[in-house]
């Protein structure tokens, strides 16, 4: 079997870390034959918190799982990491904007750059997920000059991830027959869900998405609205923002940066306006 990656994942005691750690730890990222260290980071009163999930991953009896390390210390949380799951900031409450959220994130995401700088393997690649993900992944990447800047990037796959899925329940075809979503501009209200190039299986043929959905109004303005506010009405129902979807859309964005993605063959993320993925999954 291959050595252990060390796979670091901040904001571990939150909400999205609690089924993202699971995920991770099972294998739905890495594969089935790749040994994992992870290594979980929160801040120091969450440290009790953080117990009871080593608890569960412990209970959870994961064969892939070779190692646990639970701290507040970001020496200890960052060296010699090969993957980061940047999760760890305060998520928006109802009526905020995700930019409202740049007072309190952005001090963490400058200070864990300088820990990535210091003490993560050169070649490690970091996600970052917390909020408002695209500026605090570049700010990540300014005090990070060590790593290269394509090592950074912002997780906009839950937006893909919805677009894709709306456009598969409005068709009522498989989510894995429609691909070639692509999200343009940051994880904002502004971003612009794009299936002008999107393609479904449907009737046993390949389809451009307006041929098949055959309601360009729909397309052009329910379904942009709709993915472009998900994130806001998923608050407004749940009284807390997406965890569940979010961490699946983490562990897929690592899953095919690691792997690469199965089919076609463009794949490029970035941390500043633009979010490509052309993906068939
Ligand atoms: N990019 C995306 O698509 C999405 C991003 N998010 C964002 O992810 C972030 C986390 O969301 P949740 O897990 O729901 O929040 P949460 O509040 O449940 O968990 C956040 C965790 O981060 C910890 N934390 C705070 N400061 C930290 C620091 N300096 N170092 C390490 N850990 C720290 C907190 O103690 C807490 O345990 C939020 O900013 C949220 O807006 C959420 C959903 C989707
Ligand atoms: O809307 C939020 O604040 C959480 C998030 O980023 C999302 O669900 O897309």
């Amino acid at each position: 079997m291959a050595e252990p990656l060390k796979v670091l994942v901040t904001g571990a005691a939150g909400q999205i870390a609690y089924s993202l750690l699971f995920s991770v730890g099972k294998g739905d990222v890495f594969g089935q034959d790749q040994p994992i260290i992870l290594v979980l980071l929160d801040i120091p009163p969450m440290m009790g918190v953080l117990e009871g999930v080593v608890m569960e991953l412990n209970d959870c009896s994961l064969p892939l799982v070779k190692g646990i390390i639970c701290t507040h210390d970001l020496e200890e949380a960052f060296t010699g990491i090969d993957v980061a799951f940047m999760v760890g900031a305060m998520p928006r409450r109802e009526g905020m904007e995700r930019k409202d959220l740049l007072k309190a994130n952005v001090k963490i995401f400058k200070q864990q750059g300088e820990a990535l700088d210091k003490f993560a393997k050169k070649d490690v690649k970091v996600l970052v997920v917390g909020n408002p993900a695209n500026t605090n992944a570049c700010i990540c990447a300014k005090y990070a000059p060590s790593i290269p800047k394509e090592n950074f990037s912002a997780m906009t796959r839950l937006d893909q991830n919805r677009a894709q899925s709306l456009v598969a329940n409005r068709l009522g075809v498989p989510n894995s027959d429609v691909w070639n979503v692509i999200i343009w501009g940051n994880h904002s209200s502004t971003q612009f869900p794009d299936v002008q190039h999107a393609k479904v299986k449907i009737g046993g043929e390949d389809k451009n998405a307006f041929e098949a959905v055959k309601d360009d109004s729909w397309l052009k303005n329910e379904f942009v609205s709709t993915v472009q506010k998900r994130g806001a009405a998923i608050i407004a129902a749940r009284k807390l923002s997406s965890a569940m979807s979010a961490a699946k859309a983490a562990c897929d964005h690592i899953r095919d940066w690691w792997n690469g993605t199965q089919e076609v063959g463009f794949n490029f993320q970035s941390i500043f306006s633009i979010n490509l993925i052309f993906l068939k999954n």
